[in-house]
């Protein structure tokens, strides 16, 4: 596995934001991603936390408006912040924001055009984890997931799509039912076809339904978020997790949009208690952790 090229390179709370470009045998094109170090990393590897960010953004939305790093660096969590897709001239992309490039859905898609570069799950699971634990300061398996909108939705799907993986995850306003609201029937429909029972496998209320397991599940959901009605649909995902006993700390905050306003108001809250979760999984288990390459089979 080739080390990535660092591209940029920022202190910030005592430790450093950086960017690197890597080629993605997964997406077949150059992906860029954004890793923030702690101050703690110099000493020694740290857990690590995950971020997948929603329609439009790149790994900058997150890493300039959440602000994020310094609860990272009070906390001791390395940030990992990829891509919403690959990108690059000979990537198949679509006018519309919710399509194609910056709109990746964190699935693999089967369809072409989009099957040879839209392979972003397989890309966050397998070949990035496998890269950022070979090449930064990480402790190997302690690992968990965030994410806001699609971004969100990517973060429960690759949780409950790989048991064992993250031993955390939580999410802003995620996409919680995308078989159910017009962006995931566009993206599901592109990236996967039309037959909507291979879509359970890639929706997170679904893969609850049908009984995935889940390590703890933390969504924080704006009231006054412009999207809420007809894209988000949190309850389905709430009543699917109430009906199969999965533990789901479900969080409605009072007025919040849907923008990173929301999401920097309680940035802070998740990583620590993702720090907590991720101390505590530790604690539990003196086993392996496991590793990228097992995946759940649809
Ligand atoms: N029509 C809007 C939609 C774009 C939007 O709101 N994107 C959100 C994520 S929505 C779900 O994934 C976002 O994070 N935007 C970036 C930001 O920095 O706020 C539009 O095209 O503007």
């Amino acid at each position: 596995m080739n080390a990535p090229i660092r591209i940029e390179h920022v202190r910030e709370h005592g430790g450093w934001l950086d960017r690197y470009t890597h080629m993605s045998a997964s997406c077949q094109c150059a992906m860029t991603f954004s890793v923030y170090l702690p101050p703690q990393a110099e000493f020694g590897p740290v857990p690590v936390l995950y971020w997948l960010s929603g329609l439009t953004c790149t790994d900058d939305n997150f890493r300039v408006k959440a602000g994020a790093q310094r609860y990272a660096a009070e906390l001791g969590l390395v940030l990992v912040i990829p891509d919403t897709s690959p990108r690059g001239s000979e990537v198949p992309d679509d006018p519309a924001y919710d399509l194609g490039q910056a709109a990746g859905f964190y699935v693999d898609a089967e369809r072409s055009p989009w099957s040879t570069h839209y392979q972003m799950h397989r890309y966050v699971t397998q070949e990035l984890i496998g890269l950022v634990e070979a090449h930064f300061p990480v402790r190997p398996g302690v690992r968990a997931i965030s994410g806001h909108s699609m971004g969100g939705h990517g973060a429960l799907v690759l949780a409950l799509r790989n048991p064992g993986l993250f031993r955390s995850a939580s999410a802003f306003a995620p996409i919680c039912h995308p078989s159910a609201c017009p962006w995931g029937v566009k993206a599901f429909s592109h990236y996967l076809g039309e037959d909507e029972a291979a879509w359970r496998a890639w929706d997170a209320t679904c893969l609850i339904e049908d009984g995935a397991s889940a390590p703890p599940l933390l969504i924080d959901q704006g009231t006054a978020d412009e999207f809420l009605s007809e894209q988000l649909h949190p309850e389905d995902f709430s009543r699917a997790c109430a009906r199969r006993g999965v533990p789901l700390t479900m969080r409605w905050q009072a007025d919040y949009d849907h923008s990173y306003h929301f999401v920097g108001s309680f940035i802070g809250e998740h990583l620590a208690w993702h720090a907590r979760a991720l101390q505590a999984a530790e604690a539990a288990s003196g086993a392996v952790p496991k590793g990228p390459v097992q995946e759940r089979t649809a």
